[in-house]
């Protein structure tokens, strides 16, 4: 097939950070730090500052009931559903379809004082990757949103100060089959979602700020993404 001149990067930006949401958290001695805490949902971050700015990794598990890691990937990845559960965004442009599982974006979100107003560009993949620990487990599915550049929309431009992310959703979905051999439903299935990320703020905003605004923000967008899918599957067949 044709390759698309981002392919290489993808490819090898997609196995990376695959490998890195695999690795667990370790213990405490590998400096993460567990920050926010709402039943199943636990999220960590790193404190790192890059030339006194605030780019705390941060590394999110979560187990849901009644969805599958492909319907979760699915409503993270589809640009259609975004603005219903992404709460920060001002405005989405789909600036190029490289295949049906890989998109570029440009994001305007919206402006949280005392920082200036951010936006981004960057290139969106979906994968399906083979369960290598349990042969014939379900499927693995990810998505992983890199920063890159785009000709028609330079850095820091206009009025917003331009932010660089790498994001990994990596979903594992867990089938305990009923007892009594009755078909599958949505009781018998959970998604376990390891959700990673680092955001460098572009230009510089206060840490207190940076690590306030990740602190309510990221919970926040975690509990309100995954309700947002329970809520879409509900009513509809499982999508393995
Ligand atoms: C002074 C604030 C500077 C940071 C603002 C910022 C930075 C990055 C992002 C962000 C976060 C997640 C993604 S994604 O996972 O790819 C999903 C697609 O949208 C893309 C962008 C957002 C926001 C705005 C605040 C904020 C911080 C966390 C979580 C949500 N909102």
């Amino acid at each position: 097939a044709f390759q698309h001149r981002l392919w290489p990067e993808i490819e090898k930006t997609v196995k990376q950070q695959v490998a890195m949401a695999r690795m667990g958290i370790g213990d405490c001695g590998s400096g993460w730090q567990l920050f926010a805490e709402d039943g199943e949902m636990k999220m960590y971050r790193r404190e790192e500052e890059v030339d006194g700015m605030v780019v705390d990794p941060l590394k999110a598990v979560h187990v849901v009931k009644g969805i599958t890691g492909h319907e979760v990937c699915h409503y993270f990845f589809s640009p259609q559903y975004r603005y219903d559960w992404e709460t920060t965004l001002e405005q989405m442009t789909v600036l190029e379809t490289i295949s049906d599982d890989t998109l570029m974006f440009h994001q305007i979100h919206k402006r949280i004082w005392p920082a200036s107003q951010r936006d981004v560009v960057f290139w969106s993949h979906m994968r399906k990757l083979p369960n290598d620990q349990d042969r014939d487990g379900p499927d693995i599915w990810t998505v992983v949103n890199n920063s890159t550049e785009d000709p028609d929309h330079p850095a820091n431009a206009g009025k917003c100060v331009r932010i660089f992310l790498t994001v990994c959703l990596l979903c594992q979905t867990r089938v305990i089959p009923p007892k009594d051999g009755t078909p599958l439903s949505r009781d018998n299935i959970s998604c376990k979602i390891t959700y990673c990320s680092v955001v460098n703020p572009g230009g510089w905003a206060p840490a207190s700020v940076l690590r306030a605004v990740y602190k309510r923000e990221y919970p926040k967008f975690l509990k309100r993404f995954t309700a947002y899918v329970k809520n879409q599957t509900k009513s509809k067949p499982i999508m393995y």
